[in-house]
């Protein structure tokens, strides 16, 4: 079997958001998968999680969501998003060993992840924050990036002059945790010059 980068080394980690001046906790690990473990599960990923078309209803309109999504968990997992309940796929080779690596490294457990497809800049996802009831409270949320490096923006719920733009590259890990999701929203823009693919792996514990 091929292995697998050994997760981020302290070094790499770069604090973005500190609750001490503005109630979030985000912190980045540039690298926290290397090449060419990164490029390989990206490709891993794009033929093997079963990719699904998402709609939402907007002012009483079907509309789909502008990227591909598939949701894998443990079988109790089930969560709502995009308005609907969804049941969670078993979890398949790949997906089970980023979660044991993070669950290592982060010294905690998830039982989901939401995979995002964004096959080109058209694909975005707007400004939203985690905040289901299924995640508990004070959630920790693991994201994972594989392919073209996308645009990553924070912004504070009421303080418009807290906002924060990134970068998130391929076989990186951006971890939001405490209180990010009470006070922050997110949002991937569109980037219409972009033509690449990128994936995006969200693990999330949901009380069950
Ligand atoms: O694609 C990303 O980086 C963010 C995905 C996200 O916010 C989510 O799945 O809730
Ligand atoms: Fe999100």
């Amino acid at each position: 079997m091929q292995q697998m980068g050994l997760g981020f080394e302290q070094k790499d980690e770069i604090l973005v958001l500190d609750s001490d001046q503005s109630n979030a906790s985000v912190q980045y690990y540039p690298n926290f998968i290397i090449e060419p473990e990164a490029s390989n599960l990206l490709s891993e990923l794009l033929s093997g999680v079963e990719w699904q078309a998402e709609s939402l209803w907007i002012a009483g309109k079907e509309r789909l969501v502008p990227r591909r999504v598939a949701w894998y968990g443990d079988p109790d997992a089930q969560y709502r998003y995009s308005g609907k309940l969804h049941q969670p796929l078993p979890w398949i080779e790949p997906l089970k060993r980023l979660k044991a690596m993070l669950q290592s490294e982060l010294n905690t457990s998830f039982n989901s992840v939401l995979c995002n497809l964004y096959r080109d800049g058209k694909d975005s996802m707007g400004w939203h924050a985690d905040d289901e009831k299924e995640l508990g409270h004070e959630p920790v949320i693991a994201s994972v990036s594989l392919g073209q490096a996308r645009a990553f923006h924070l912004k504070h719920k009421t303080n418009p002059k807290l906002r924060h733009k990134m970068t998130l590259t391929s076989g990186s890990l951006l971890v939001m945790q405490g209180t990010t999701q009470q006070y922050w929203l997110h949002q991937v823009p569109k980037e219409p010059n972009i033509t690449e693919p990128r994936i995006n792996l969200t693990f999330r514990n949901i009380k069950v």
